[in-house]
């Protein structure tokens, strides 16, 4: 079901442009992770850990992905929601994952109307208290039972989070799984409720500590006079890292 390209991203935490603290934070949360098999086992819960990555386009959630795996040396699956029929098959495609994984759901925001879903559910709620005095044609019903059954057939929000919170137990191996979207505040609360996005990281507009990663990636400069003016000016504009790294690759 999977298809296999070899996993050769170049980017790591040392070249990823962010916060030195945040980056610490995550690099030690990462490892810790991976070296809790006892501590899971434990406290008998399955052995994996959600992170949300959240921020504007080009501020380095694909970046951080590739620098989760190249430090762990885990696999990376990117999970196109939209192309997977129903829970079932999205049961089976994870059970298909290798023990040591990070499973990558980009742009969650798009990939599911996951506030729409209950809104809808509420909505026809409505419509059918509206209704219940009202003579109810056959046919119409007929129709409203089709419609409800080819949903169900959809991969759903709780189908998702319940694979999340649950079948990993019986799969034994360290799982990472990866949300990422440009618009958290369109998530539905139940998905970024603690537990089970254990961590968010906001990936932000390049900051100056940010800036001087680049700096000494593209340009191997640790500090030069124009320095102070650069960290001015990026205290005063929203600059992501890959428009800031765009401008310091050779014309
Ligand atoms: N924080 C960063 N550190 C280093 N390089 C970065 C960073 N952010 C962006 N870049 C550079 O910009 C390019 C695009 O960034 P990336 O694809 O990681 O952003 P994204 O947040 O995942 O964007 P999108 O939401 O469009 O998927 C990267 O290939 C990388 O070269």
């Amino acid at each position: 079901m999977w298809s296999h390209v070899a996993f050769e991203h170049p980017a790591t935490f040392d070249t990823l442009a962010m916060d030195p603290d945040k980056k610490q934070e995550i690099v030690n949360d990462l490892i810790n992770f991976s070296t809790s098999k006892d501590y899971y086992a434990k406290i008998g819960k399955a052995w994996k850990r959600g992170y949300l990555l959240f921020g504007p386009a080009g501020t380095g959630k694909s970046t951080m992905i590739a620098a989760m795996a190249n430090l762990l040396k885990y696999d990376v699956y990117d999970l196109e929601l939209t192309t997977v029929k129903d829970n079932t098959e999205l049961r089976k495609l994870l059970i298909d994952t290798s023990s040591k994984s990070i499973i990558v759901i980009e742009d969650i925001d798009c990939s599911l109307d996951l506030t729409g879903q209950r809104k809808k559910k509420k909505d026809k709620e409505e419509d059918d208290d509206k209704k219940k005095d009202e003579e109810k044609d056959p046919a119409e019903e007929q129709m409203k039972k089709m419609e409800q059954e080819n949903k169900n057939s959809q991969v759903t929000l709780s189908g998702l989070l319940n694979f999340i919170d649950g079948l990993w137990s019986a799969c034994g191996g360290e799982r990472i799984i990866v949300f990422t979207t440009n618009y958290v505040e369109k998530l539905d609360p139940a998905l970024i409720r603690r537990g089970r996005m254990d961590k968010q990281i906001e990936m932000s507009y390049c900051s100056f500590e940010a800036f001087k990663v680049l700096a000494k990636n593209y340009l191997d400069i640790n500090s030069q006079d124009l320095f102070a003016e650069v960290g001015r000016l990026m205290e005063e504009t929203k600059m992501t890292p890959a428009d800031v790294a765009e401008n310091l690759m050779p014309k």
